[in-house]
């Protein structure tokens, strides 16, 4: 009798990653990856587009039973009357609703904004920053009034692939998970509850007409959303049960079975620090958000607009492949002889200084080498990471160890220097698709039922133990105090 097959895609920021594992081993079959455009603004057909190009590269879906997508966060999809995308979505990296999350934050507070922030954090478990899906929607009331009019429905992106895939007949059809809806803004994961009234007041509405959008419908962890339609090239996919998706973190810590108590640091596009955790988060600080996981548990994360590209802006400066970056970055000496590089490139979200930039200080004629600035720039980014683990740590969650994911660690050096950098022992699994194998995971479970997902056995880990070396950080630390300190 042939294995039964199961499919698990991770729709990212830069790129669309499918795996197809067998449902009882998750012995991997098949898989295959496709880019996405440039760019904090994308129209969500490019990601069908490249939907349709792994499911061809692996051979199609005729012989896989069920799918599950998982995705980057927060995109806000909207769609009007006939289903149709109003506009390219916002993703969770563009940072034009700063001022609207601020804006929120003032309204909720009737003008204080500690109290803002504590009711933000009380109601949906995060103090809002312009990541947030409800930030976009009130900038778009804000500055596209004729696009905010002719929204009839608003949905994620790895709800509107799920959609997509199964025909996309009616909105009211549409579903969501409660780890994705989790990173709205506008749902509750402690009453799993969308907040509508908190809809209204981003999208400057009755309550009556925000009770008129369609939101999708929160599945359950393991419940069948819908039933497959048909691909990008319109080949039948009616064989196929749709699990509920969820959001790429949540993915991931399914992916490599995280239990409460587990931490994951990721490499990908964001930088992020998650926990699973069974009781819920509310941190007024803003720097945790109180997000959910796949399973019906909590994940509190920490995430930075600033990830692995920091390493690739480096890589770029220097002119020199990954492995000779790797060899610069390691050969110089920790501390980078003095260089110290904030890598907020991107502006940045944990801390939240959407308008910042990076620094690189404490420059010498002498320590001004190819491989001080590369040691330098591993050494930002891990230091980022760390203030993340703090800041997860000031939740209550204790952070012994963490393991290591993302396309991030194939850099030889962030994975060598995390133990030292990070102080904590860290595990890095075997560099993999960790997103799409979580979702794979839920796809299996979609068909097997229970309680608890799958247990798959996760190929080799390597485990990293060093010396911590604290004054690193503390030379880190000081220098981002400096930048905070220009915003403030
Ligand atoms: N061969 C490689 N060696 C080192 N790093 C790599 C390599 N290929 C990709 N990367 C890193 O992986 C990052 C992408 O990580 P990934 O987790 O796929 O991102 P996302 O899921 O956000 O789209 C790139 O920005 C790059 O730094
Ligand atoms: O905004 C968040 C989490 O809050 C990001 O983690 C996005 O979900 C994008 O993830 P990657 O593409 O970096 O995996």
């Amino acid at each position: 009798m042939s294995a039964t097959l199961v499919a698990g895609v991770d729709s990212s920021t830069q790129s669309c990653k499918i795996v197809i594992r067998d449902a009882a081993t998750g012995a991997l079959v098949r898989e295959a990856k496709a880019s996405h455009p440039e760019g904090t603004e994308v129209h969500p057909d490019e990601w069908w587009r490249a939907l349709g190009e792994v499911v061809d590269a692996v051979g199609g879906l005729d012989d896989v039973a069920a799918l599950s997508v998982g995705g980057q966060q927060h995109g806000m999809v909207l769609l009007d009357a006939d289903g149709e995308v109003i506009r390219p979505a916002l993703l969770w990296n563009d940072t034009r609703s700063a001022q609207a999350a601020r804006d929120l934050i003032h309204e909720l507070g009737h003008g204080d904004e500690a109290v803002g922030r504590r009711a933000w954090a009380d109601a949906v478990g995060s103090v809002l920053v312009a990541s947030l899906t409800i930030t976009k929607l009130r900038w778009l009331a804000d500055h596209e009034p004729d696009n905010a009019a002719r929204i009839a429905a608003v949905c994620l992106p790895h709800d509107w692939l799920t959609w997509k895939l199964s025909g996309a007949t009616s909105m009211r059809t549409l579903t969501t998970d409660r780890s994705d809806a989790s990173g709205t803004g506008y749902f509750d994961a402690v009453t799993n509850t969308y907040r509508r009234d908190l809809l209204a007041l981003a999208l400057r509405l009755s309550r009556e007409e925000a009770e008129a959008i369609v939101l999708p419908r929160v599945v359950g962890p393991h419940e069948v959303a819908l039933r497959g339609g048909h691909d990008v090239l319109g080949r039948d996919l009616s064989h196929l049960a749709l699990g509920p998706g969820c959001g790429d973190n949540a993915g991931a810590a399914l992916g490599l079975g995280l239990r409460p108590g587990q931490t994951s640091v990721s490499l990908g596009t964001s930088g992020v620090v998650a926990a699973v955790s069974a009781t819920p988060t509310h941190d007024a600080s803003g720097l945790v958000t109180g997000f959910a996981d796949a399973t019906g548990a909590f994940l509190p994360l920490a995430c930075t607009l600033n990830g692995a590209r920091v390493l690739d802006a480096a890589k770029k400066v220097l002119g020199v492949t990954y492995a000779e970056f790797d060899e610069i970055a390691l050969a110089a000496e920790p501390g980078a002889g003095g260089l110290v590089h904030v890598p907020y490139l991107e502006g940045e979200r944990t801390p939240n200084l959407p308008g910042a930039t990076g620094t690189l200080t404490g420059m010498t004629l002498a320590n001004l080498t190819p491989g001080n600035y590369a040691r330098a720039a591993v050494e930002g980014l891990l230091c980022l990471m760390g203030a993340c683990v703090d800041a997860v740590r000031a939740q209550g969650v204790d952070v012994a160890e963490v393991a290591l994911v993302g396309g991030g660690v194939k850099w030889v050096s962030a994975r060598t220097l995390a133990p030292a950098v990070l102080g904590v022992p860290v595990d890095v699994p075997e560099p993999g698709e960790y997103v799409a194998d979580g979702a794979a995971k839920q796809a299996a479970w979609v068909l097997a039922g229970g309680e608890e997902p799958p247990v798959w056995e996760l190929a080799d880990v390597e485990h990293l133990v060093a010396e911590p070396q604290p004054q690193v950080r503390a030379a880190y630390d000081a220098a981002a105090a400096a930048v905070l300190a220009q915003h403030a």
